[in-house]
């Protein structure tokens, strides 16, 4: 059958753009170009079914692929981390706005290693370390690093224990921890069904890292004191961080920082010493 006929018959059911990334996969190409021509055998229209199926299931089309683009790539992704969204793309902008030759730089809460790898691709003269939680997540940071021949310490370690635990001495921390209240309402059914939990919860309200991470600041700030931490926060947990900050903020600045909709989404903190 064409791959013409096949989206006439499932148009209601997938977009065209998640037609044309399926068919791309399963004829293993990489341009659109003719798509609609292609023929497809009786078993590719089999594995085409299956994977109608998972979609009609909400399961996202990225676990299906194996891979996201994010900051000008395409990145390996499956079931075990949470597929990149385009918002942390700001974090990476972020920090590209610095001077990293030679600067230690660790993407905390990695999942994917999007972050760190992203950065690293435009600063290779940059030290990078990445760290997780959890041990699938960084097999699949380690196929991101192999994928894009990149050098990088990679670390499974509870949070900020990465630094403490291993005397690292950050000169940068970037951290898109899981910020989402346990029993959030307003989650995607997708996002809720098939990305892993662990990648998105956190307790305190959704608040958990950002508290240890405040608690953490003397600590962190006593290892270098020209530290910079970048964050990604939830759209709406703005003014909860910034009560929370409050009693921090006699020796530290924040800045809040919204995405390209307009939401609140990332916060920069630096010694106030250093840079009023
Ligand atoms: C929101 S995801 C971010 C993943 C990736 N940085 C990105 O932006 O796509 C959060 C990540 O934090 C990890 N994580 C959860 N709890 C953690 C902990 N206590 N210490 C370190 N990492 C943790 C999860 O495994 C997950 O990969």
């Amino acid at each position: 059958m064409q791959a013409r006929e096949l989206f006439e018959k499932n148009k209601n059911i997938i977009q065209k753009n998640q037609f044309e990334e399926l068919i791309m996969h399963i004829k293993k190409i990489s341009s659109k170009t003719f798509l609609y021509d292609i023929f497809l055998s009786k078993t590719e229209i089999k594995k085409f079914n299956k994977y109608l199926n998972k979609i009609k299931k909400d399961y996202p089309l990225e676990y299906i692929t194996k891979k996201k683009y994010f900051f000008e790539n395409d990145f390996f992704v499956n079931k075990k981390v949470l597929i990149p969204r385009p918002e942390s793309e700001l974090l990476v902008e972020e920090l590209l706005k610095y001077d990293l030759i030679k600067k230690i730089i660790i993407d905390i809460c990695c999942g994917s290693g999007c972050i760190g790898i992203s950065i690293k691709l435009k600063n290779k003269n940059a030290d990078l370390f990445l760290s997780d939680i959890s041990k699938q997540c960084l097999k699949v940071t380690k196929k991101n690093l192999k994928r894009f021949n990149i050098e990088a310490k990679v670390y499974k370690e509870d949070f900020l224990n990465v630094i403490f635990k291993n005397n690292l001495t950050p000169d940068f921390l970037v951290i898109n921890p899981p910020y989402i209240e346990i029993d959030d309402k307003n989650i995607g059914t997708s996002t809720l069904k098939h990305e892993p939990s662990l990648a998105l919860f956190a307790d305190q309200l959704g608040y958990k890292f950002y508290n240890i991470l405040f608690a953490d600041l003397d600590r962190l700030f006593l290892i270098n004191k020209n530290l910079v931490i970048i964050c990604e926060f939830g759209f709406n947990q703005k003014e909860q961080l910034e009560l929370n900050f409050e009693k921090y903020r006699v020796k530290y600045k924040i800045e809040f920082n919204k995405d390209y909709s307009g939401h609140w989404r990332y916060f920069k903190i630096t010694n106030k010493e250093t840079y009023d």
